[in-house]
């Protein structure tokens, strides 16, 4: 796939839009200061992205068929490097937000645009892609330098720790994630593997960049590599690259996971939906301490430290036979569990606000604050998404809502149900002051059973699970405590 020099001038912008109005309008504010692609469908523009170098898209959020953010998703996978914009009316807003992790969009502009705006943001967007580029090349320069060159000067190595340290991770005083930033700060310091436990959402890339930025490799890379995204066709190739003509479609050197990540830490993540073939050759770089690109005449020997993660339970995959045994033992030195966000609530608040304050100002909300009913409903929600489901929804808060207090209103219904749990969570805080010691556990058996069974909006099964009971088990405490769903 072809990327985009730094030097294309001007710099090529592909707008895809299925109104040919639309495009026209874009044109004639674009045409003066960039080379513009039109395309009226995501089947044109996948055309256009194989024969040429792009470096913009501004596409419709409507178009017949495929909606932008999910094209959007597919151009982030086959064409990472270009910047990803959406248009949208505002009715279509929540979509967009649904997609903006997904698909890696560098803004959304509504509709009506106006040229200035529109030009603004195109100018940024080139300007983020050939910073993205110039990182990307000096990185690799650095790697392949002497050692006194690959030095970081003072300042930039502090803001990358200020960027990606542990001081990232907001966490309430107490949490435990304190315990669990202490313990991974204390290996970060070790060249050990660290394997990093926990359901999706709760932060384990955070974690596992704050421990690259922690250890004696800060100097190095940090290569992050989604495993589930990896094809057993090209992971020869993925992981040691190949050398130009190796194979068919080889048209130049393609330099590999490992050898990109020389000097660093590579961040495996998803490591729990590995297959076999892949489990093999990870074994053997760790083994041998080397790889051979595709091609290449003799090895080339690597110096990395692995952080893994997976949302899956580890062992018990390693017991049904799906991952390696050697291979496990090999990626845990040392094993993080990151627990959900609703194990730990004192955090909600702390990193509700600080995702206000990174982004109110950008959203065009700035002081923005949260009120304290709102607060409550965040409290008695259960987070099955974890900080990423909150942060999602703050983020559609802010976009959605005017106003410097964010109501419970500016949030999703399934998190607005959540507060009468809140109310009774609170209610839960206070122990019966009265009573034999057999009828006061009743009364608080019965508010763990009540307060439970809510956070799980009364699903028994899940609500078993959590207390360790059967779901006959429970039925039968929930008759005698008279609980049912209100
Ligand atoms: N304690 C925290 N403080 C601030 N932001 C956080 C915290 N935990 C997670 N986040 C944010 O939540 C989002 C999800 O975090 P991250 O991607 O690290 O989770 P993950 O466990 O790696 O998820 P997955 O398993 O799906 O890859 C990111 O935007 C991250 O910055």
């Amino acid at each position: 796939m072809t990327s985009p020099s730094l030097f294309d001038d001007p710099p090529v912008v592909l707008v895809v839009d299925d109104e040919v109005r639309s495009q026209d309008a874009m044109r004639r504010t674009l045409d003066e200061d960039y080379t513009v692609l039109t395309a009226s469908s995501a089947e044109q523009a996948r055309e256009l992205l194989q024969r040429q170098a792009v470096r913009v898209i501004l596409c419709d959020q409507r178009m017949p068929g495929l909606s932008g953010v999910k094209f959007l998703k597919e151009v982030r996978e086959h064409w990472p490097d270009v910047v990803r914009i959406v248009i949208s009316g505002y009715t279509d807003s929540e979509d967009i937000i649904a997609g903006i992790n997904e698909a890696g969009i560098y803004q959304y502009i509504l509709k009506p645009w106006s040229p200035d705006g529109l030009l603004e943001s195109v100018r940024n967007a080139v300007e983020a892609q050939v910073l993205q580029q110039q990182t990307a090349r000096l990185d690799l320069e650095l790697r392949t330098s002497t050692p006194v060159l690959r030095q970081r000067t003072a300042s930039q190595m502090a803001q990358a720790r200020a960027h990606f340290g542990f001081e990232r991770i907001v966490r309430a005083p107490g949490s435990p994630l304190e315990s669990l930033c202490a313990m991974a700060a204390r290996a970060a310091r070790y060249d050990i593997p660290v394997m990093l436990l926990g359901e999706s959402g709760t932060g384990k890339e955070l974690l596992a960049r704050a421990i690259h930025y922690a250890s004696p490799r800060l100097n190095g890379p940090f290569v992050l590599e989604n495993c589930a995204a990896l094809a057993d066709s090209l992971l020869e190739s993925e992981l040691f690259g190949h050398k130009r003509g190796a194979f068919t479609g080889a048209f130049e050197d393609h330099i590999g996971l490992f050898q990109r990540a020389h000097g660093g830490t590579v961040f495996l993540d998803e490591i729990g939906e590995t297959t076999a073939a892949f489990q093999v050759k990870l074994l053997r770089v760790l083994q041998e301490g080397e790889v051979r690109p595709v091609g290449a005449a003799r090895p080339v020997p690597v110096d990395v430290r692995v952080v893994a993660a997976t949302h899956r339970k580890l062992e018990q995959r390693v017991q049904e036979g799906l991952f390696r045994e050697d291979l496990y033992y090999r990626l845990c030195g040392v094993t993080l569990t990151v627990p959900p966000l609703r194990e730990r609530a004192a955090d909600i608040a702390p990193i509700a606000r600080h995702i206000l304050r990174d982004v109110a100002t950008e959203l065009g909300h700035p002081g923005a604050e949260l009120s304290d009913e709102t607060l409550a409903c965040l409290l008695a929600y259960p987070w099955p998404g974890n900080v990423r489901e909150l942060r999602n929804e703050v983020l559609r808060a802010l976009a959605l809502h005017d106003g410097r207090e964010l109501t419970p209103a500016a949030f999703s219904a399934r998190v607005r149900q959540g507060l009468p749990a809140a109310a009774d969570s609170a209610r839960a805080a206070a122990l019966p002051a009265s009573g034999t010691l057999a009828e006061r556990l009743d009364v608080i058996e019965a508010m763990v059973l009540r307060e439970t069974l809510l956070r799980h909006r009364w699903n028994k099964t899940r609500a078993a699970t959590e207390l360790g009971l059967s779901r006959v088990g429970l039925r039968a405490k929930m008759q005698r405590f008279g609980l049912d769903k209100p």
